[in-house]
């Protein structure tokens, strides 16, 4: 069996290189495969793309627009909706406020150009 040198750690067999590529392949493809299934992530990117890609008729770019002062307004009062929502207990209601609040949460991080993948990796690290 042929042997390559790796500078940093020694040697790897062939076959041991092949089996490493095709993990990174796989963890690569989980992702994409992820983005794709992730409403949040799709929803994610066309907000960010609105911040890099202002339109007139666009909610999302004139809460930008406003900045912190009106995207923070409205999550207090997109949280107020959530909250009464529950105390309704209106499933449909619920759901309904929780997706506003997600959508202005969303509109939030990408202001402040947090990136959804680094509270994504915060929730992992809890697990
Ligand atoms: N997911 C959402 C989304 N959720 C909630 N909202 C808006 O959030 C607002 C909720 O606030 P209110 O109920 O208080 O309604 P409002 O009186 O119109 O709001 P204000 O004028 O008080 O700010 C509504 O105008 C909703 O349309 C959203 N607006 C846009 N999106 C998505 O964002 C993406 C980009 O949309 P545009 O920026 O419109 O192109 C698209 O994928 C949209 O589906």
């Amino acid at each position: 069996m042929r042997n390559i040198k790796n500078n940093n750690k020694g040697t790897h067999s062939v076959p041991l290189l092949l089996m490493g590529d095709a993990w990174h392949l796989t963890i690569i493809l989980y992702r994409y495969l992820g983005f794709m299934n992730d409403p949040l992530s799709e929803l994610f990117a066309v907000i960010v793309d609105r911040r890099e890609h202002p339109q007139e008729s666009s909610y999302t770019c004139k809460l930008f627009a406003g900045g912190d002062n009106k995207i923070l307004k409205k999550i207090g009062e997109e949280s107020a909706e959530v909250v009464m929502a529950c105390k309704d207990a209106d499933p449909d209601a619920i759901a309904s406020e929780v997706a506003d609040l997600f959508y202005h949460t969303l509109v939030a991080i990408a202001h402040h150009h947090v990136d959804l993948q680094l509270v994504y990796d915060k929730l992992a690290q809890r697990r």
